[in-house]
C-alpha cells in the first residue's frame, strides 16, 4: 500500500520505518527540513533502538527505497492513506492544545481537494475523545470540499509504543486498535495492519474513533496510576522500614496485579503520561466530573522529587556545595528530557544554592536547553569527583554499574531515586522507597 505519515517525530518516524519494513511504500511529511534530510540520507532523526538499521534498510542510497521524506504535502496525493502523527501538547490549564493538529488537518484537507479518488485519513496522535469526529473531520471536509464517509475515510489508530523500545513495541504490539466511523476506512486500516497482525497474532480491537481515542487515555492513565500507587505504597514501606521492591516482586506474582510498572521511585515523566493525564483530567472537569483517582496519582507523582531532596537534606546541607545528578533522560534508552523528573530535582538543588553537576550518556545536550548554566560532566566519575551528594534520577545500566566512583566524593551521600545501586559500607545510602 502507498502510505503517507504527517509528522516525523518519535511516533511518525518510527511507524513510517516500520510500515516500510512491513512492505508498504511510505512518504514522511514534516515541516522540519533537517528531519527530512536525515530520513532521506537513511539516518534516524531521533535516538531510538533499532531505528538506524530500519532507516538504512529502507531510506537513502543502497536501500529498498520504500521510505522517503519531504516537506511538500502534495506528495501525499500519490498515497492511499495518511497517518497524522502531529504533537498534541497541553495548554497552561492542562487541557489538550489541538492547534498543531488543526493546522496539519487544514494542510492535509487543502491537499486532498486535488485528489479525485478515495483517501483514508487516520489520526495517530493522542487526542481527547470526540476530537477526530468533531474537530479534525470538519476541517478536512471544509478544506477539501469533500464529504467524510463518501469521498474520504476517517480512522483513529492510537499508538502504544514506548520511547526507547519504540520499534520493538510497534512490531510486536499487545494489541492493535482500529477505530473507524466508516467501513471503507476500516478496510484500508486492515490493509495497512494485516501484514503486522498476521506475523504477530496481535489481538485486534475494532471500534469507533471516539472509543479508540478513549482507549489510549485509559491505557496511559491506568499505567501512570499504577506507578503512583506503588510509589504511595513504597513511601509507606520506607516509613515502616520495609523494602518496597521485595513487596512489589511478591504482589506482581498475582496475575490480577501483574509484574510490570511496579518499580517505585521518582515517578513518571516523559512526553506522554504527564500531558495525557492532565488532558483527560481537564476534559473530565469540563464535563463537571472530578477525576479523584487521577488527581491523586498526579499529586503523588509531583511529591516524589520533593521526597528525594528531603532525604538528601537529612544528611547534608548542600548550599555552595557540588551535587551530582546522575541521569537526565526521563527514562533509560532515550535522549528525551520532556517532563523528566530530573527537572524538578535540579530546580530543587538550585533553590538550595547547590552547584549542580549532571551526567547523562546521551541526554545532556537536550537538558542544556532547560538548564544552560549548570555543569555537564563527560563521565559519571568526573561528575562524582568531590561532590557532597549524588542523586540518582535515571537508571541507565552504566549508572547501575557504578561503585568505586562514589569513593571520590567529598561526602559519599547517595540518594537513589531508581534503586540503581546497592547499599554498601563507605556510602551513606538512602533509597527513595526502601
Ligand atoms: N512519543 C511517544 O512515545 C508517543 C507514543 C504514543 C503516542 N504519542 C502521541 O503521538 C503524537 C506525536 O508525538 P511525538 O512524540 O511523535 O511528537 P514529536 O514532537 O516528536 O514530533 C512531531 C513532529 O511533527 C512535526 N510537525 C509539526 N507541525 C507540522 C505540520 N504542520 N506538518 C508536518 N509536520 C509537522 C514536527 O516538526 C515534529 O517532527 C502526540 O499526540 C503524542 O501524544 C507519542
Ligand atoms: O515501573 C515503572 C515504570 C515506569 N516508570 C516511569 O514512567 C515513565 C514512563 O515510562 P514508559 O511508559 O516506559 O515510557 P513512555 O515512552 O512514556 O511510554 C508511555 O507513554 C507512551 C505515549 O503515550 C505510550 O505509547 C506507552 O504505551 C506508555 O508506556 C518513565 O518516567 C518511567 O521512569 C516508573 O517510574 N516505574
Amino acid at each position: 500500500m502507498h502510505l503517507s505519515v504527517v509528522g516525523s517525530g518519535y511516533v511518525g518516524t518510527t511507524i513510517a520505518a516500520c510500515f516500510a519494513d512491513l512492505g508498504h511504500d511510505v512518504v514522511n511529511v514534516d515541516i522540519d527540513e533537517e528531519i527530512v534530510d536525515a530520513i532521506n540520507a537513511g539516518e534516524a532523526p531521533i535516538h531510538e533502538d533499532g531505528l538506524p538499521e530500519l532507516l538504512e534498510k529502507h531510506a537513502g542510497s543502497n536501500s529498498t527505497n520504500r521510505l522517503r521524506a519531504t516537506t511538500d504535502y502534495a506528495e501525499l496525493l500519490n498515497t492511499d492513506a495518511t497517518f497524522l502523527c502531529l504533537p498534541t501538547p497541553q495548554n497552561d490549564d492542562g487541557s489538550i492544545d489541538l492547534s498543531i493538529m488543526e493546522t496539519g488537518a487544514a494542510q492535509l484537507g487543502a491537499t486532498l481537494a486535488d485528489k479525485d479518488d478515495w483517501h483514508t485519513v487516520v489520526v495517530k496522535s493522542t487526542v481527547i475523545p470526540g476530537s477526530t469526529e468533531d474537530k479534525i473531520t470538519p476541517i478536512l471536509e471544509r478544506e477539501s470540499n469533500k464529504i467524510a464517509g463518501e469521498d474520504f475515510g476517517i480512522g483513529m489508530n492510537p499508538e502504544f509504543l514506548r520511547e526507547g523500545t519504540a520499534v520493538h513495541d510497534f512490531l510486536d504490539p499487545d494489541k492493535v486498535v482500529l477505530g473507524a466511523d466508516d467501513d471503507r476506512a476500516l478496510a484500508d486500516m486492515h490493509e495497512v495492519f494485516d501484514p503486522l497482525i498476521d506475523q504477530t497474532d496481535a489481538p485486534v480491537v475494532e471500534t469507533d474513533t471516539r472509543t479508540a481515542e478513549m482507549i489510549k487515555y485509559a491505557n496511559n492513565s491506568f499505567l501512570a496510576a499504577k506507578v503512583s500507587l506503588i510509589n504511595d505504597i513504597g513511601n509507606i514501606c520506607k516509613e515502616l522500614g520495609v523494602d518496597a521492591y521485595e513487596v512489589a516482586d511478591a504482589i506482581g506474582l498475582d496475575d490480577r496485579i501483574g509484574a510490570q510498572f511496579l518499580r517505585s521511585g521518582l515517578g513518571w515523566g516523559g512526553s506522554c503520561f504527564p500531558k495525557d493525564t492532565a488532558a483527560i483530567r481537564a476534559a473530565a472537569r469540563q464535563h463537571e466530573y472530578e477525576p479523584l483517582m487521577l488527581d491523586a496519582a498526579t499529586e503523588v507523582n509531583d511529591e516524589q522529587p520533593t521526597r528525594l531532596l528531603s532525604f538528601m537534606d537529612d544528611h547534608v546541607d548542600v548550599r555552595g556545595k557540588r551535587v551530582t545528578v546522575l541521569g537526565l533522560a526521563f527514562k533509560p534508552g532515550t535522549d528525551d528530557v520532556r517532563n523528566s523528573r530530573a527537572i524538578p530535582v535540579i530546580e530543587g538543588l538550585q533553590q538550595r544554592g547547590a552547584k549542580v553537576v549532571a551526567y547523562d550518556p546521551i541526554a545532556a545536550e537536550n537538558m542544556r536547553e532547560h538548564f544552560p548554566n549548570i555543569q555537564y560532566a563527560e563521565s559519571p566519575a568526573a561528575a562524582l569527583d568531590s561532590a557532597s551528594a549524588a542523586l540518582i534520577v535515571t537508571d541507565w545500566e552504566e549508572i547501575t554499574l557504578l561503585d568505586k566512583e562514589f569513593d571520590a566524593m567529598a561526602t559519599p551521600v547517595v540518594v537513589d531515586g531508581r534503586r540503581a545501586i546497592d547499599r554498601r559500607d563507605g556510602i551513606v545510602y538512602e533509597g527513595l522507597t526502601w
